[in-house]
């Protein structure tokens, strides 16, 4: 795996729109590019009944999540409970920070072993197949008295005090995942015949991750992808999408778009929570992909459970155990430093781990 410890390479999103060709360290090699895709069968699940405790359409949406986890772990998601001024004005405020000169976006570089920080490209950590993207990633977790502000705090101690109010919407947006993650695990709860708090309980001072994620638009969208394919090594994905279109999943041997839907999120889970499930569920390969015309934004809610808390499936899930247990910090640093994130991230993992243990 082309694993690069720290590249010093820089690129100027800015800059590179301006060549003519795109640089070869982000071509990817090629796949069938059919002309149009089909969409995927990711049904829009309307959570208003189950806000309520209504126990017949909590059950129709625990079905639905059922049928779509264990095909390829996509579903989406309309009246959650995430309020549509706050949605939208999390979307739009991303241009405060990626239309910045670089010089003032690199105040927020990642830090080499950091998850938090600005990334271009991922030229810091890989040298070829480079993702035609830019990156703010930082981390929320539920408040207590030193973290009650932990996303407002982290946008003016790396950005300046004139950030404050995007780390306000962010705050406040994170918060809104948050809720809505742990209301998604009482209905995976339920679709799987598990306890309705048990996964709700695992997440519990859970450590999380919000990504946002800025596709530039490509001279040669063909030849390279925003985000290249992988599964999510997280617990659960909660994707706000623009209404540009780009995102691809992997399933029934063909890849398959997810067309954006006004309002709705995207709701995926990711490698742990496959675990959680015993494999059960299926934590599916996707990508995104860019386009000539118009720049693409998302943002990316990554649930994560505490770091230390064993990754282990709840007993009444029958059949023999799929994966060793782990932490989702040994997860989480295995995709940092030795591997990564593709299509058998998990599968690639549970070897390490059980190579390394003996
Ligand atoms: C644990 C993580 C690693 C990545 C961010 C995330 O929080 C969940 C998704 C992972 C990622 C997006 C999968 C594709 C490759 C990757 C390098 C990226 O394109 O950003 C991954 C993220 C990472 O920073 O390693
Ligand atoms: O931007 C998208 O549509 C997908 C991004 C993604 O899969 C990720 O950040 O993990
Ligand atoms: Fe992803």
């Amino acid at each position: 795996m082309d694993q690069a410890k720290n590249n010093n390479k820089i690129f100027d999103s800015m800059e590179l729109f301006k060549q003519s060709k795109i640089p070869k360290e982000f071509i990817w090699p090629q796949t069938e590019q059919p002309n149009s895709l089909e969409q995927l069968e990711a049904p829009v699940i309307d959570l208003t009944g189950f806000f309520k405790g209504d126990k017949a359409s909590t059950q129709r949406a625990a079905d639905l999540i059922r049928t779509a986890c264990q095909n390829h772990g996509f579903f989406q998601v309309t009246n959650h409970g995430v309020d549509v001024s706050l949605a939208a004005e999390a979307l739009s405020c991303m241009n405060d920070f990626f239309k910045l000169p670089l010089s003032h976006k690199l105040r927020a570089q990642r830090k080499p072993g950091s998850m938090w920080g600005y990334a271009g490209a991922h030229a810091d950590r890989f040298s070829s197949r480079l993702p035609w993207k830019e990156t703010l990633s930082f981390g929320y977790q539920e408040e207590d008295d030193d973290t009650k502000h932990i996303v407002t705090d982290y946008f003016i101690s790396t950005l300046g005090v004139e950030f404050k109010q995007m780390g306000l919407v962010y705050q406040k947006y994170c918060e809104a995942m948050q809720k809505l993650s742990l209301g998604i695990m009482e209905l995976l709860a339920i679709s799987l015949g598990v306890e309705q708090s048990y996964y709700k309980d695992f997440f519990r001072d859970s450590k999380s991750i919000m990504r946002c994620n800025y596709y530039p638009p490509c001279q040669e969208p063909d030849l390279t992808l925003g985000t290249g394919p992988h599964c999510d090594p997280t617990s659960l994905t909660i994707l706000q999408q623009d209404q540009v279109g780009g995102l691809q999943v992997f399933a029934e041997d063909k890849w398959q778009c997810i067309p954006p839907v006004r309002d709705a999120l995207v709701i995926n889970i990711g490698d742990t929570f496959m675990a959680l499930s015993n494999g059960r569920y299926k934590s599916c390969l996707h990508r995104a992909v860019v386009n000539r015309e118009c720049e693409r934004r998302s943002l990316a809610f990554f649930l994560c459970p505490r770091e230390d808390r064993v990754i282990r499936p709840p007993a009444d899930i029958e059949g023999p155990r799929k994966y060793p247990d782990f932490t989702w910090s040994e997860l989480r640093e295995f995709t940092q430093r030795h591997y990564r994130a593709d299509m058998k991230t998990l599968q690639s993992f549970s070897q390490w781990l059980l190579s390394t243990a003996s």
